[in-house]
């Protein structure tokens, strides 16, 4: 399967806001793959299209115990399309971040502690759930990713 070059600070890719995904077709799913190998390959925990240059709203929460973060928790990857933030716990908290779009990087960023979220799935139905702590984190990392902010925005 395909990886993609991952578009650092500076490509205008990464500071754009990201269109919804209209066709839930074999180009979504090609796409999907690309992006998954692409983060399995960089040792991530979760990935955003825009991250390999496609500026459309689909990202991809995969925590998982690796070299990178030994304390994840271990989940099966999301894939989650057209996703929305559709409310955050009033606690944040403060977790190191990093980004693989940001190499070298590790910053302290404040998240809700918890969220509740809506997102489509490949085949276009809809889901929502409430996601918690470094699951949360990184669903509010990605989402970040849509619309065109990355870690250095978030800490200025
Ligand atoms: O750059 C990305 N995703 O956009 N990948 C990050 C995801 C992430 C998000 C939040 C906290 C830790 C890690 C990574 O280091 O795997
Ligand atoms: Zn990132």
């Amino acid at each position: 399967i395909q990886t993609a070059p991952i578009a650092i600070t500076g490509d205008p890719v990464l500071y754009q806001k990201a269109a919804p995904v209209i066709a839930f077709d074999v180009a979504l799913h090609n796409l999907t793959q690309t992006l998954m190998a692409t983060m399995l390959q960089a040792r991530g925990v979760g990935i955003a299209a825009p991250q390999i240059g496609v500026s459309q709203r689909l990202f991809i929460v995969a925590s998982r115990p690796n070299e990178r973060y030994p304390d994840a928790p271990l989940m099966e990857p999301m894939v989650m399309v057209n996703p929305v933030l559709l409310s955050g716990s009033s606690e944040w908290e403060l977790g190191e971040e990093g980004c693989l779009s940001v190499p070298g990087k590790r910053l302290s960023i404040a998240r809700h502690l918890w969220i509740d979220a809506q997102w489509q799935d490949l085949q276009g139905n809809t889901h929502s759930g409430r996601l918690h702590g470094f699951v949360a984190r990184i669903f509010q990392h990605e989402l970040d990713h849509l619309d065109g902010i990355t870690l250095i925005e978030r800490i200025t």
